[in-house]
């Protein structure tokens, strides 16, 4: 805690004395970072990238970061002090902070932004709203005029040093006692500061040890048992605790104690002769702060001998990293990339450096996560949004501290304080999920990772079965490296795929709900073998709608253009977008028929269905819904490892990355949702899908099948899916978006206009694009457009695309004109509370 009330500092000091001034980031939206001063005695205890506390405008006092440290006062206004500091190490390395305003910079959005998104909760500080008597206010002498409700206010604070706001409710018994608290604001009788606290609290345990007046020489210890010797039970403890923790051999571990379970767990001792022992001095209890992540895991394993083709595939990246920071591993799914990367890890961890490892998704956290342990042991952290706040807090802290060398985590690891890294890897690196949407900064991880990489002079490797385009591209441009494995390892194959064209299914009435007869027969087939399978639907929920057969209603959310999903397990009916969500009415609201029927079918519905047509199935579902609490994933995981369960049916979560040994079929359900999006990338990203998807099947010795079911199979990406030909299909993109004009060719972005009112959306978004069209041209501005999705949350949408040719723009100044276009647009009366949000290389 410290106290914040000391707003009198004193006058102005000798002149030789240097003064500096610290710019900070705030933790709020700010354009620009603050200066303050820093106090002559605090010169050597503010330090960059350490915690301060600041009063910020005449209200509030806040924690913030120290950017810079400098000589020059601001000049256009007065700097106030820094109140005082709470960190005596920088908790922010300086990489990092040169990462952060590139991400700033570069995601348009401002440093309190990142810095919010970066730290865990558990490292910024929480702070409560407080009053106080203003100090130039004497109650006793000034003469205000106040309210009775004003009055009783001050009263109390004339007694009690400081109210939070619900003190102040409760002392008036009202509910809207904010706009007293306000008036007193405006008679500076009052005013507000946060109450700051340190949110990390660290794991304590309690121990026991013997006082330390008896281990000091042998001789009190021989007095002990002397003193003791007429209390059996007693002494029984003394010999247990000695036995567990040999003080006579070496002083030192007393200091270490024991917990009390461990000293209670011996057959005759009892639990009241250590209470005894406490009570009488001979024991004493402490607290010893422990990890939340015990140090279990030492290093097992050496790791795998790398097959010829690994060590080949390994070599050649070595060799490419003496010319180029930058390497594409493109081996097909099951070729072993996981075991080059952790061959590469140890290389880099040897040698002395840091490593990250990321990874698209929480889901795929935990096989490689176990992999990893068995030959990094605690050196190992892991960072997640499953992690509580103190866990990542912890994580956090043991990267500063050395204790972690190598962290594997998804994409808000690239916001850790790394300072010394000489590798990171990004693995599934055609995967979406690393960028991320809402709110700011909208990041993606990849580029974040590869800046963070090239800050501090350490080399990537990127890793796919199914490189993006844009990545492809920069390899076959020579911008980076490129090393092949074409073939699984060992003697895996890769799977054969089948496509069932459901349409002629449905005629020749060989469908049974959504699977084919074909895919029904193939599945039991699997099972009765003791076998595995994986069946994907990208959809969650039991149906994405439901209708009424009589009089065609639909229900749709009540804040966004969306149809609600019915949710079979909870009778619900739920949007995806907002949360919103309602009971499942039981006949129509419109016209009352009891007809109301499921549309379309999600992966719920898939694992119901499955049930009732396969009894001996034991299905888990993989989805957003089944994996909410902190190890449902891990449980999934593992049920399906162990055989418990021999189905799983999931949402993209299955696709990817997993490793799996008995899964000898998988199942995509329908696969023309997928191909049919209105996307740029939407050929792109079918052809991974399937392609990864397809990859879990067959990875050891058992053969592996893939059956399609499409209501189209003559589609031409089915073609290049079945013949893993991935070079077919970038050459077909590569040509598309040079002649369409996309990504890698220009950069991408989206400037999104929102509004409660659709009109008033709409006319902002033709005088925004107009402005920018003015600014850059009408070959560069596109739109405005109204989204597919044209509502969300209450907010109309619409959107301006902006391409900015890759070599011949200036990013930097394109940006800027964006931002004053969106700046002057604000200006305008009409549109001032319109909501603006530029989106830089969408995704
Ligand atoms: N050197 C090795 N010795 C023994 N087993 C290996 C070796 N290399 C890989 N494997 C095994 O081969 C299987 C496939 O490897 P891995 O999961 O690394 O493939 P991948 O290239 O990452 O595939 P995907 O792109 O599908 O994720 C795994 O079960 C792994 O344990
Ligand atoms: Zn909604």
């Amino acid at each position: 805690m410290s106290e914040l009330l000391n707003f009198n500092y004193p006058p102005e000091q000798a002149v030789e004395r240097v003064t500096f001034f610290a710019d900070v980031i705030l933790p709020l939206p700010l354009p620009k970072l603050y200066t303050y001063r820093i106090p002559f005695e605090m010169n050597d205890e503010v330090l960059v990238g350490a915690r301060v506390i600041v009063q910020f405008g005449s209200k509030k006092v806040l924690s913030c970061i120290v950017a810079e440290i400098h000589q020059n006062a601001p000049a256009e206004y007065q700097a106030k002090y820094i109140l005082d500091v709470l960190d005596d190490k920088p908790i922010i390395t300086t990489p990092q902070l040169k990462l952060f305003k590139w991400i700033a910079d570069y995601y348009m959005c401002t440093l309190g932004e990142v810095i919010n998104a970066a730290l865990p909760s558990a490292l910024k500080l929480s702070s409560e709203s407080r009053i106080q008597l203003h100090p130039h206010y004497n109650p006793e002498e000034d003469e205000l005029i106040l309210a009775p409700q004003e009055e009783k206010i001050i009263y109390a604070l004339q007694h009690n040093q400081a109210l939070t706001f619900s003190d102040v409710g409760t002392l008036l018994q009202l509910k809207s006692y904010h706009k007293f608290i306000k008036s007193l604001i405006q008679k500076e009788a009052i005013i507000i500061y946060e109450q700051v606290s340190d949110k990390f609290s660290p794991k304590v345990v309690k121990k026991l040890r013997i006082s330390e007046h008896f281990v000091q020489d042998e001789g009190m210890l021989e007095e002990l048992f002397n003193q003791l010797a007429p209390q059996p039970k007693q002494l029984d403890v003394l010999l247990n605790y000695l036995q567990k923790v040999p003080v006579h051999q070496d002083i030192h571990l007393n200091y270490k104690g024991i917990t009390k379970s461990e000293l209670a767990n011996s057959p005759h001792l009892s639990a009241s002769s250590i209470n005894t022992l406490i009570k009488k001095g001979v024991l004493e209890q402490f607290d010893q702060v422990v990890s939340r992540f015990p140090v279990e895991h030492q290093a097992k394993l050496l790791p795998m001998a790398l097959s010829e083709h690994q060590a080949k595939a390994k070599d050649e990246i070595l060799g490419l990293f003496k010319e180029k920071d930058t390497v594409l591993l493109h081996g097909v799914t099951g070729s072993g990339k996981t075991e080059v990367y952790i061959d590469l890890i140890k290389h880099a961890l040897d040698s002395g450096g840091q490593v990250l490892y990321l990874l698209p998704e929480i889901a795929l956290t935990a096989q490689i996560v176990q992999r990893l342990m068995k030959v990094f042991g605690d050196k190992l952290g892991v960072y997640h949004s499953k992690f509580s706040d103190n866990e990542r807090a912890e994580v956090w802290q043991g990267i500063l501290s050395g204790r972690f060398q190598v962290v594997v985590g998804v994409r808000s690891s690239v916001f850790l304080p790394f300072h010394d890294l000489s590798l990171v890897i990004i693995d599934e690196e055609h995967e979406a999920s690393y960028k991320q949407y809402d709110p700011a900064p909208r990041y993606n991880a990849r580029e974040t990772a590869l800046m963070m990489a090239h800050l501090q002079g350490a080399k990537t490797l990127l890793g796919s079965a199914t490189p993006s385009v844009e990545t492809y591209y920069n390899c076959k441009t020579g911008r980076w490296g490129l090393v092949e494995m074409t073939k699984r390892f060992g003697e895996a194959q890769l799977p054969d795929i089948e496509l069932v064209n459901t349409r002629e299914e449905q005629h020749r009435k060989n469908m049974h709900s959504h699977f084919s007869g074909k895919l029904l027969t193939a599945i039991e087939e699997r099972l009765n073998r003791k076998e595995q399978v994986i069946l994907f639907q990208n959809r969650r929920g039991y149906a994405p709608f439901i209708s009424c057969e009589e009089c065609s209603w639909i229900p749709k959310c009540r804040h966004c253009a969306v149809s609600l999903s019915y949710h079979k397990y909870n009778n619900e009916l739920r949007c995806h977008y907002c949360g919103y969500h309602e009971r499942m009415p039981h006949d129509c609201p419109a016209c009352g028929a009891t007809t109301l029927k499921s549309m379309g079918f999600g992966t719920e519905k898939v694992e119901d269905e499955l049930k009732l047509l396969l009894p001996n199935a034991d299905v888990q579902r993989m989805d957003l819904d089944t994996t909410k609490k902190k190890n449902s994933y891990q449980q999934i995981i593992a049920d399906f490892e162990t055989g418990k369960t021999n189905v799983l049916v999931g949402t993209q979560m299955v696709t990817k990355g997993l490793d799996f040994e008995h899964v000898s079929l998988v199942g995509i359900l329908n696969a023309d949702t997928i191909i049919n999006f209105p996307d740029f990338r939407a050929h792109e990203r079918a052809y991974q899908l399937f392609v990864q998807v397809s990859g879990r099947a067959g990875r050891k010795e058992k053969p592996g099948a893939v059956i399609i079911q499409t209501r189209d199979p003559l589609q031409p990406i089915f073609r290049k899916v079945r013949s893993n030909d991935y070079l077919s299909l970038y050459e077909h993109e590569i040509e598309e978006r040079m002649r369409f004009v996309y990504p890698p060719f220009v950069r991408m972005i989206k400037v999104t206009v929102k509004h409660m009112d659709e009109r008033v959306a709409e006319n902002a978004a033709i005088v925004l694009a107009k402005d920018l069209t003015d600014r850059m041209g009408k070959q560069q501005v596109l739109g405005p457009e109204v989204p597919y999705i044209f509502k969300i949350r209450n907010l109309f949408l619409q959107e301006v695309h902006i391409k900015l040719p890759r070599e011949t723009t200036n990013l930097r100044a394109a940006k800027s004109q964006i931002a004053q276009a969106i700046f002057n647009l604000k200006l305008l009366p009409d549109f001032k509370d319109v909501r603006i949000v530029a989106d830089v290389d969408p995704v």
